[in-house]
Parts: structure tokens; sequence; C-alpha cells
């Protein structure tokens, strides 16, 4: 795998806390002079999913892991079937935006030992019913006693007969595009109940609409960003032509996150017949263009959801 720059702003002295680096750092800094050693590995770590080539001719692996963690990801008083049920489309928003299908998924589950078992069953509820639903194979896990509840999904997806959309196609002149509405994901129950845009994402990638594509977890302010820079072109917005959910506003729609909508970047020739085209329910909308003459960052103020920045409820 390619090792990113660590853009680490000051020197690390032994006494430094996690909470003085962003969560982007934290990574860059943990993999920096890492290196693949396997051809097959097509994308790894500042992508969605790391994707593997297998032998056969266009197919390709997906994998990703994501933790869902209480206090978190979550509230000690959400229903525990939603709780199950967003720990795994957490994973398949990120599946999603390669234009995967999801396969398999291995569980991790932390609990503690005055847990209600009741609550740990309605947990798996809402994980096992989603699985079924989409028709993906529940294959292991682990489980481990923990203070804090934690459920960790693995999910193992394909690409069979096309390739996986990366971050990094976006070109000069591209439309930008985004899928649902954004903003407001915690107050407004979305960030346990939202769709993984799965068929959305496969019908993107195999009609070769998208170049690049990601799911929107941390806040278009803060991914948009990501994007640009993996494509290293920069881009500019309409503000006004963001979607946001109802009874909220552009702030929110760009700092809050877990919107899990898909954003992507189309060939400026291609945006008539995409919207001509698009056969589902959720609406896409076109939010600016992605241009050389454009800004890799959002202006000061903006900015998304990080892990280790002072946010609602920190410990
Ligand atoms: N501890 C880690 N070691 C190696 N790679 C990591 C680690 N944590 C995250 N990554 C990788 O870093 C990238 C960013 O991780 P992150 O989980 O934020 O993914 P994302 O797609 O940006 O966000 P989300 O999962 O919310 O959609 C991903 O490619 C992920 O696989
Ligand atoms: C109790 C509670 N507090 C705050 C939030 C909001 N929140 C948590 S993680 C995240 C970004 C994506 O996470 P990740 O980067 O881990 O994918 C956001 C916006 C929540 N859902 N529950
Ligand atoms: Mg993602």
């Amino acid at each position: 795998m390619q090792s990113k720059k660590t853009n680490i702003p000051f020197s690390l002295t032994s006494e430094s806390l996690v909470s003085d680096l962003s969560e982007e750092q934290l990574i860059s800094l943990l993999v920096e002079g890492w290196r693949k050693s396997k051809r097959e590995v097509i994308a790894s770590i500042a992508e969605d999913c790391a994707v593997i080539q297998a032998e056969k001719k266009e197919l390709y692996y997906l994998f990703k892991m994501d933790a869902t963690v209480e206090n978190v990801h979550f509230d000690p008083s959400s229903p525990p079937e939603w709780i199950g049920r967003k720990a795994l489309a957490r994973a398949l928003s990120d599946i999603a935006s390669m234009g995967g299908e999801p396969l398999y998924a291995l569980v991790g589950l932390g609990v503690n030992r005055t847990e209600k078992v009741e609550r740990i069953k309605q947990l798996y509820k809402g994980l096992t019913d989603l699985a079924r639903a989409i028709g993906m194979d529940l294959i292991g896990g682990e489980t481990t006693k923990s203070n804090q509840l934690f459920i960790v999904v693995t999910v193992w997806g394909k690409t069979d007969g096309y390739k996986p959309i990366l971050r990094s196609g976006a070109e000069d002149g591209d439309s930008l595009f985004v899928t649902g509405v954004l903003g407001g994901s915690y107050d407004s129950g979305h960030h346990l109940l939202f769709i993984p845009r799965i068929q959305e994402g496969q019908w993107l990638a195999k009609g070769q609409w998208a170049k690049a594509m990601m799911d929107l977890s941390d806040g278009l302010a803060t991914d948009l960003p990501r994007m640009a820079k993996a494509s290293n072109i920069g881009f500019e917005i309409d503000y006004e032509a963001i979607p946001v959910r109802k009874n909220y506003g552009l702030h929110n729609a760009l700092t809050d996150g877990e919107d899990y909508e898909l954003l992507f970047s189309v060939a400026k020739e291609k945006e008539i017949d995409l919207i001509k085209n698009w056969p589902f329910e959720v609406p896409i909308k076109k939010i600016g263009t992605f241009s050389k003459n454009g800004k890799m960052e959002f202006q000061d103020g903006y900015r998304g959801f990080d892990h280790f920045q002072k946010s609602r409820g920190d410990y």
C-alpha cells in the first residue's frame, strides 16, 4: 500500500496526545513508510475500501472495516435493533461508494459483563435482518469483554465485470453530484436508519457514469476536499444547489457528517443523460464542478467531523 504524506504541522514529543492530531494525521503517522508488497493490491489506505484484483479479469474484491461505538456513534438510549443495523450499514455505505456488491461480513462485538442479553440479541437482530435483506452472509467474528459497547463490522464485497470507482478519478470540467439530502443526520435520527446506496453505487459504476466516487461520512466540508486531493483537482461549489435536509441549514449540510450519501463526479458531456436515465427514487443533484482554477479546500469555518477534535459530548 502507498503511504500518504503525514502533513503533521509540528514535531511530536513523547508527551504529545492523540488529541493534538486530526484523525487523518494519526492514520498517516501510523502507516508512514508502509509500502505494499503485493501487486494485486490496487487501492488501500485513503480510499473508502481496499481493492484487491482477483486473477480473473475484471473481478475485484473490496474490503472495509467500520467501528460503531457507544457514546461515539450512538447514544445508550438508541434502540438496539437500530444500533446493529447501523453497524453493518456503515460498512455497506463504503462498499456502495465504490459501486460494489456486498458478499460477506465478519462481526466483532465488545460487551460489558453487566449488559442485558436481550439488548445484544436485539442488536444482532437489527444487523442480521439487514444482512438477510441484502442477501449477504455473516461468516464469523469475535466477541470480547469491554467497558463500552462496540461493534466492528468487516464487509467483503466485489465488482464483477466492471472496475470499482475510486476517489481519484475526477478531472477538470467534471460535474459534481450528490445523492439525497445533507445535514442534520444525528438530530433527525438519519444516522441510525439511513439506507446505504448500494444499488445506486452499482448502477453508477457499471454504466461508467461516475469517474470518482465516495460516501459522505464526515461531512461535505471534509469529504469533498479528500476527493479533490485524491484526484489532484480543485472544485467550485454552487452553495445554493446543495440539497439540505428539511429544517436544517447549509452549515449542517457541510459539517454535520453521517449523511451516508454518494458524492461522485461525472464527465460534463454525460450530465444530461445521467439526469434523464437516473432510475432511482433518491434524487441526485449537481452541486458544483471540478476545475483546475478551483481550490481543494472549503473556506475557513466549514469543517466536518473529526474523532479527535472537540465536539458534542466529548470525554
Ligand atoms: N488504523 C488504521 N490502520 C490502517 N488504515 C486505516 C486505519 N484506520 C483507517 N484506515 C484507512 O484510512 C482511510 C480512512 O479511514 P475511514 O474509516 O475514515 O474511512 P472513510 O471511508 O474516509 O470514512 P467512513 O468509514 O466513515 O466512510 C481508509 O482507507 C481506511 O481503510
Ligand atoms: C453519540 C453520538 N455522538 C455524535 C454522533 C455524530 N458522529 C459520530 S461519528 C461521526 C462521523 C462518522 O464517523 P466515522 O469517522 O467513525 O465513520 C459523526 C458525525 C453520533 N452519531 N452519535
Ligand atoms: Mg467512506
